[in-house]
């Protein structure tokens, strides 16, 4: 990833991208101590137009307050950092990571001279869960490892320390042939992916676990609300795994994963083993939005 072309967004400046580099000291690099977004913009008739751009800035500032950092720049100024990381790569599609940080101004857990640092990248990045998953629907297994206790890690801060247990169940579950993992959380209920909120469908309704252990997912808000658009009755509940293993259908929602179908689960098959229907017709609303064919929605654009 270090070695292309482009800018990237560092403290304030546009710098070259081989150029954007922290030093090995740099306290989140050591301590985790960080939050991030994930962030999509799609190309529409009108150019490039990053979904829910308020939002995300929203949750980043969120995640930074939970952790007890204070960013040294407004939403308004990282938003347009991410207008220009688009722009100015030149880019028609992009994931766009911002992200702040403990910089190198001192070390150890009770640092207390550290400055709050920020970044903001954009790439072109396809299907997170590749173009077949995102068809045929992927197949998964339940983790051994738990989702955090909430009050051990602070599941609604996107916290760049938070992401270990996500990418040990990713490992284990990609290690043994699968694509993604689903985890429990402490109390042994379904909880969400490594990256992703869940949500199975059965006769006809909706059902995604309550956000006690998860993210608050801004995917999972789109679709909950594309759903009731569709006449259809979304309930947030406790879910547990033999639940989804006899739902009718099963997707994952996120940034990266967009609407991915889940066609298997530890080794059962979901519903047909395929896409539903209900799924595939929410994927493609949800298609329709981000890529601006739905006027309904324009306002969670932001035009480049
Ligand atoms: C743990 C987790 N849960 C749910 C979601 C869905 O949230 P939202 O994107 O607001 O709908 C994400 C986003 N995962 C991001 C990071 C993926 C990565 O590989 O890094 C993403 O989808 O961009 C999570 O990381």
């Amino acid at each position: 990833m270090a070695d292309r072309d482009g800018v990237i967004w560092l403290d304030g400046q546009m710098v070259p991208w081989r150029e954007a580099k922290t030093h090995v000291l740099t306290h989140t690099l050591h301590y985790g101590m960080g939050v991030f977004e994930g962030v999509r913009a799609y190309k529409t008739e009108r150019g490039p137009a990053i979904f829910r751009l308020q939002d995300h800035t929203r949750r980043l500032f969120n995640s930074a307050k939970i952790l007890g950092m204070t960013l040294p720049y407004t939403a308004e100024v990282l938003n347009d950092a991410q207008i220009a990381s688009v722009r100015d790569n030149g880019l028609e599609s992009a994931y766009l990571r911002p992200m702040c940080f403990l910089g190198s101004e001192g070390m150890g857990l009770r640092a207390d001279n550290l400055l709050v640092h920020a970044m903001v990248a954009a790439w072109h990045w396809g299907s997170y869960l590749g173009d077949e998953g995102i068809e045929k629907g992927i197949r998964i297994r339940t983790s051994s490892f738990s989702r955090h206790h909430v009050n051990v890690t602070m599941c609604k801060a996107k916290a760049n320390g938070n992401y270990m247990n996500s990418m040990m169940a990713l490992q284990e579950a990609t290690r043994c042939g699968y694509d993604e993992a689903m985890l429990l959380d402490t109390e042994g209920y379904v909880a969400e992916g490594s990256g992703e909120n869940i949500f199975i469908v059965r006769d006809g309704v909706l059902f995604t676990p309550d956000l006690t252990s998860a993210l608050d997912g801004i995917t999972r808000r789109t679709v909950i609300e594309l759903a009731h658009e569709e006449g259809l009755d979304v309930i947030e509940k406790r879910i547990t795994r033999d639940e989804v293993y006899i739902a009718d259908e099963a997707f994952f929602t996120g940034t990266a994963a967009e609407v991915t179908p889940i066609r298997e689960v530890d080794d059962r098959p979901i519903g047909s083993g395929t896409r539903g229907p209900i799924t595939e017709r929410l994927q493609s609303r949800y298609f329709d939005v981000v890529q601006g064919r739905d006027s309904r929605h324009e306002g969670w654009l932001t035009f480049v």
